[in-house]
């Protein structure tokens, strides 16, 4: 980017969490415990013994946290919906008062002139629908319809832009094949079938709104460029299975109606034959596609299960506390593969952000007792990455609105809150908000709509 950016009028300022990470309070006023609240408290599964009983109390604290983004400009707000906080056991009996806790937050955040976008699934699946088959289960496209119509009902209107689904790829790749996230299960077997039907899930859930509905509503997935570490074939092979396991499994269906050919390959004879109806339900038009971006991946061939492929550390990158390497162009590019193959579509970026090394409590200044946290690594991070948005409008990519992950350090899942992805630093033993030095920094940016970057 060279000149100063001028993003196009309308651009949203965001910033975005998820409520298993921020709120705390998994059960109360009668909400039904979700698969993190289980996996949460089962030994070994989370780094330090660490829970979501707590998290950044934003269940208590959200007027305080509406403040805060109010104090920054942001002009919009990603979060998600706790499904079990509605339908405690998944389907059936609606709990008013888990309707109440985000019509009341959507108030607020209207009355503040923040615009929410509201995401159905972040992951917490309820127990109760987990104890039935959760992902597994065909049915659950039906289920995810019938709450997502009670959402629809409650808050269409003053919610005007909606996700189904946060990134299948981690649910399924983490909950289903690997074990790393919740529900823990490690199957090739069953991580195509939830992958599916999560995809099912989406097209029964957007066919819903077009009905109930008068807004907008589109998926968010988290993408990643793979660069081949050679021009061998084997890296070259090996960067294709990469890219069309993360980049197209879910785009592809979602807006084409049919998976990549490489995954076949992939699962082999786990991969079932979906029938063609499957498709047609999947393949619902949508309002707009949400992109989650931190990294991208150098990709080579190497015995690895299941896409025989692996990472390349790069001698000379910069990377991040968890592990991915800055690179900023990759977002550039990545947009531009996105528009080349998928067309116009309107596009957020719904995630984009750093966990680098925040202190577990912020700095007082002996002079004035002002609380401060310096985080130029993250500052840095986000100007690159907010500038690789520019040069990709500048392309020819439609791209609407930046949510920068995330506004409150928080629950970094089975990580636990070893890692801090914030804006604002939280101080887990005061619940002390403190805004960092990004977020100020990320205030003058939304200030001048970009040509401060
Ligand atoms: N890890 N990491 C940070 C961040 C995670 O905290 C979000 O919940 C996910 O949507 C996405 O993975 C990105």
């Amino acid at each position: 980017m060279s000149q100063t950016p001028v993003f196009p009028e309308g651009f949203l300022w965001g910033a975005a969490t998820a409520a298993h990470q921020i709120e705390g309070s998994p059960l109360a006023d009668g909400a039904g415990p979700s698969i993190w609240t289980r996996f949460a408290h089962t030994p070994g599964m989370m780094l330090n013994g660490d829970t979501g009983d707590v998290a950044c109390d934003h269940y208590n604290r959200w007027r305080e946290d509406v403040k805060l983004m109010r104090e920054l400009g942001l002009t919009a707000y990603r979060f998600s919906v706790s499904w079990s906080r509605i339908l405690p056991e998944g389907t059936g009996r609606v709990n008013p008062k888990g309707v109440d806790f985000y019509s009341r937050l959507v108030d607020a955040l209207l009355e503040n002139g923040i615009e929410p976008l509201l995401t159905l699934y972040h992951w917490d699946l309820p127990a109760a629908l987990d104890d039935r088959g959760g992902w597994l289960n065909r049915d659950i496209a039906d289920w995810f319809a019938e709450y997502a119509g009670v959402m629809y009902r409650a808050l269409d209107g003053r919610v005007k832009k909606w996700v189904t689904l946060n990134e299948p790829w981690v649910v399924t790749d983490g909950g289903y094949l690997h074990g790393a996230l919740a529900p823990g299960h490690r199957s090739r077997f069953e991580a195509p079938i939830a992958s599916h039907n999560l995809m099912r899930a989406h097209g029964a859930a957007v066919k819903a709104y077009r009905e109930l509905g008068k807004h907008e509503i589109g998926l968010v997935v988290n993408i990643e460029p793979k660069y081949p570490a050679s021009d061998s074939a084997e890296d070259q092979a090996a960067t294709r299975r990469a890219h069309a396991y993360m980049n197209e499994q879910y785009l592809h269906p979602a807006l084409l109606g049919h998976y990549p050919p490489e995954l076949k390959e992939i699962f082999g004879e786990a991969w079932p034959d979906w029938p063609a109806e499957d498709f047609e339900l999947i393949k619902q038009k949508l309002d707009f596609v949400g992109i989650n971006y931190y990294t991208r991946n150098v990709t080579r061939a190497a015995e690895s299960y299941p896409l025989n492929a692996a990472m390349v550390k790069q001698p000379l990158g910069t990377y991040t506390e968890t592990g991915w390497e800055v690179f900023p162009q990759g977002l550039a590019d990545l947009l531009l593969w996105f528009k080349r193959t998928y067309g116009d579509l309107p596009v957020y970026i719904t995630e984009n952000g750093a966990a680098f090394f925040d202190p577990p409590t912020a700095d007082v200044d002996p002079r004035t007792g002002a609380r401060r946290v310096r985080d130029p690594l993250r500052i840095d991070y986000l100007r690159k990455h907010i500038g690789a948005v520019y040069d990709a409008i500048q392309a020819g990519v439609d791209v609407r609105g930046y949510m920068l992950w995330s506004l409150l350090d928080n629950l970094e899942w089975s990580l636990g809150y070893s890692k801090r992805f914030g804006m604002i630093h939280v101080n887990y033993a005061t619940q002390e908000r403190t805004p960092k030095d990004s977020a100020r920094w990320y205030a003058e940016v939304i200030r001048t709509h970009g040509r401060k970057l």
